[in-house]
């Protein structure tokens, strides 16, 4: 009793880290100083060289730690050491202190890269914004308390393992085969002011988001086998198929 109380107790406080990370990332991106005083243009004056190295170790730290703990490999062996129903509550927890440490150690390199306003600074915040509304659907058509953390914290609790996710294609994965990463694109590059700090995180993210894919993807198929195959010739990447060629 005393260990599933522990277990929820875990997944409940890794969700609330991870409900600040989110929030303080919405005010990072988009410079929203009232939701973050730190963001991605607005922070202490450092050189630039001293900015790029600090800010690339800071994206690799975070893309090293959610890739190898995404892993079915490395999954297998931390569930030898920690609860099953604490995995996923530990790779969130880890996953938002680790974006915290990038938010608040972030270099800005505020020198412009473009500038529009009026009407095309409009149309971009909306997109940024209409990014953020997808990547917050889609966890709930994959399933949020799955991916939270939460859902294998409360059949842990009820005493039951929680079965394992099903394959799915609800409304957006219909679309394409990763709209919460497609979410984060626009999100990171829609900007009506983009500077060399921006420019940099956008790029790296992206890099990262295209390579994490495809180690998702093996991992997918592994699981799904011809099912995601299929899935994989009919449903394009990140770019919907009425913006033309397959993404
Ligand atoms: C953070 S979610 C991102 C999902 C997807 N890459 C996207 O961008 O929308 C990652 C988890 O979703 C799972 N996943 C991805 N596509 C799925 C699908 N069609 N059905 C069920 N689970 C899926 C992966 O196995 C992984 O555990």
């Amino acid at each position: 009793m005393f260990v599933r109380l522990l277990i929820m107790f875990y997944a409940i406080t890794s969700y609330a880290v991870f409900l600040v990370s989110f929030m303080w990332a919405v005010g990072f991106v988009g410079n929203y100083n009232q939701l973050a005083s730190k963001s991605i243009d607005v922070g202490d004056p450092t050189n630039v060289v001293e900015a790029i190295l600090v800010d690339l170790l800071l994206l690799a730290l975070f893309a090293i730690q959610h890739s190898v703990m995404a892993r079915p490999v490395f999954k297998r062996w931390w569930m030898r050491i920690i609860p099953a129903a604490s995995e996923r509550s530990t790779y969130v927890l880890l996953s938002s202190l680790i974006l915290l440490l990038l938010f608040w150690q972030w270099r800005p390199i505020p020198s412009p890269v473009w500038q529009v306003e009026g009407l095309a600074a409009g149309v971009l915040i909306g997109i940024h914004w209409l990014g953020w509304a997808i990547v917050l659907a889609s966890t709930y058509m994959i399933d949020h308390f799955d991916l939270s953390g939460l859902r294998q914290a409360y059949f842990a609790w009820r005493g039951a393992e929680a079965p394992a996710q099903p394959f799915k294609t609800p409304l957006l994965y219909r679309l394409v085969r990763h709209p919460l990463m497609l979410g984060f694109l626009l999100t990171f590059w829609a900007t009506p002011e983009m500077t060399i700090g921006h420019l940099l995180f956008a790029t790296m993210t992206t890099a990262y988001i295209l390579v994490g894919l495809q180690f998702e993807e093996r991992d997918l198929i592994a699981q799904f086998g011809e099912t995601y195959q299929r899935y994989r010739q009919r449903v394009p990447m990140l770019l919907p198929r009425m913006f033309g060629r397959r993404a």
